[in-house]
């Protein structure tokens, strides 16, 4: 079985593109949702998460879960912390894409693509067979970006302090999806990819 990364700033387009892989029946693991479900009622990184973070978990009616609010509040824009946040999800999430791999084989998938955006930040083009990299232009990135509920252009900042510069992930790749021309054209860049599998 091939694995392919799929990679990409926040809101260039990773999770557009990820469906388009799901349409044509390959296994996408979301490494972003793998966090949530962590994080969430009866989630493995809840207990060392309140161990570490005082205050940003409780209790909901399926079990104790993170609040995430108050574990952005702790985190965004405080280095240490971050970095002791990762330390505890980051292990926890490489073993979720394990089992996802795994399963995958079990049944018989010839590709599967993991969609983590941090994937260069983590080591993780090493784990794969090919890197697939969703790009944009920054304004695009940026309008896109700001227009989601809550987001706030110290927040904006703040991500992309942390993450590797987009100019950097396209120089690694070894295919670029460009997403800020059209749906239609991402899609289509997609599609070929796997038709060629190369
Ligand atoms: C800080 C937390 C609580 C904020 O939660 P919130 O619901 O507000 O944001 P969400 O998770 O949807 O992320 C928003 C955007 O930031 C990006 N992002 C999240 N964490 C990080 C990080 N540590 N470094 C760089 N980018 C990140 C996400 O990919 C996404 O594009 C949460 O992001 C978290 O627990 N992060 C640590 C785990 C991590 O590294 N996740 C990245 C994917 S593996
Ligand atoms: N090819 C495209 N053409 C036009 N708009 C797009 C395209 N791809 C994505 N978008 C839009 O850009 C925004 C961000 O896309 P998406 O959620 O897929 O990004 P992402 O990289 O997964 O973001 P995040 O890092 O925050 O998870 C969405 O509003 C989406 O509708």
């Amino acid at each position: 079985m091939r694995v392919w990364g799929l990679t990409g700033g926040i809101g260039m387009g990773k999770s557009t593109a990820a469906n388009t892989f799901r349409r044509l029946r390959i296994p996408v693991f979301d490494a972003d949702a793998a966090v949530h479900r962590l994080q969430g009622p009866g989630g493995a990184a809840v207990r060392p998460i309140e161990a570490a973070f005082p205050g940003t978990t409780r209790g909901t009616p399926r079990g104790p879960a993170v609040d995430r609010e108050a574990l952005r509040r702790a985190v965004i824009g405080h280095d240490a912390a971050l970095n002791r946040l990762e330390a505890i999800v980051h292990p926890l999430v490489r073993r979720e894409e394990r089992r996802f791999l795994a399963a995958a084989r079990r049944r018989g998938a010839r590709l599967a693509v993991l969609d983590v955006p941090l994937l260069f930040e983590t080591g993780g083009e090493r784990r794969v067979d090919k890197v697939i990299v969703v790009t944009a232009p920054a304004a695009t990135q940026r309008t896109r970006v700001l227009r989601r509920r809550g987001m706030t252009e110290e927040r904006l900042r703040a991500i992309l302090a942390r993450q590797v510069p987009d100019s950097l992930r396209r120089r690694r790749a070894d295919h670029l999806v460009h997403t800020g021309l059209s749906r239609h054209h991402a899609q289509r860049a997609v599609r070929r990819l796997v038709a060629h599998q190369g």
